[in-house]
């Protein structure tokens, strides 16, 4: 089995509901698609972007709480998601990281819960400016990835995405080596944490556009992206998805 093809794109804390017709023209545009195709929206829209997926746009959540129910004001869980008609969550977001101190541990438990209810869970990793400087990087991401992929992960419950916080919203992408690096890193390390590890799809995230998508593609074991600011319009979106099929 070779990694599943994966277009993925986080809205973050952006859209209303006629936004979600930005998915109409996403399902509508790339019905025939050779990759999948994933809008993650605030968590108030999950149930009606999944009416609006029609089967061709999964929908995921953004973040999920360890527990699968109980006194957890504001929270969400992993089987509501589920239950809402998401296929997805992201975890580990590294604006969830500083902005909620998310740790690693917080985080394979909350992908333990994700799979128990039969959720993907896409496990973001990424360092920081400061970090990569350092020459830190690889050290880095070996820590996040070791730290909180749960047991029980498989190539088919588990997304891995390398999204560098420095190119988050900046406009600004490693090189091409730097991230054939990192994504060569995570292979080698998901061998043990995984399994299977030739068949997890990993992503790249940090400032995918248009227009550097058909590069980020080329390189060696980038089986897609998860995009942020260009996964709001279908235009844009759509752009990247056909990229991603093409390449
Ligand atoms: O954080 C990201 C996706 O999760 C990337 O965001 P941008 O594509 O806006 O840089």
């Amino acid at each position: 089995m070779a990694p599943r093809k994966l277009a993925a794109g986080n809205w973050k804390m952006n859209g209303i509901l006629a936004s979600l017709d930005e998915i109409d023209a996403l399902a509508l545009a790339h019905e025939n698609a050779g990759c999948d195709i994933l809008i993650c929206p605030p968590a108030l829209l999950v149930q009606p972007a999944a009416w609006h997926g029609k089967q061709i746009v999964a929908i995921g959540g953004q973040d999920c709480h360890a527990n699968a129910s109980g006194a957890h004001t504001g929270d969400i869980s992993a089987a509501q998601l589920k239950d809402a008609g998401a296929e997805y969550v992201i975890l580990g977001h590294s604006e969830r990281r500083a902005d909620h101190n998310e740790t690693d541990a917080q985080i394979a438990a909350k992908a333990a819960a994700a799979h128990a209810a039969d959720l993907i869970a896409i496990i973001c990793v990424g360092e920081t400016e400061a970090q990569r400087d350092a020459g830190e990087t690889l050290d880095i991401i070996a820590r996040q990835l070791a730290g909180s992929i749960p047991a029980g992960s498989t190539a088919a419950n588990t997304v891995i995405a390398y999204e560098p916080v420095w190119a988050i919203g900046t406009g600004r992408t490693p090189t091409n080596d730097q991230i054939a690096e990192v994504h060569a890193l995570m292979r080698d390390r998901l061998e043990s944490l995984v399994g299977s590890a030739g068949d997890v799809t990993l992503l790249y995230g940090g400032s995918v556009k248009p227009g550097n998508a058909a590069e980020i593609f080329a390189l060696p074991n980038v089986n897609g992206a998860l995009v942020g600011g260009a996964s709001l319009t279908a235009s844009d979106f759509g752009a990247i998805i056909t990229a991603l099929d093409a390449a």
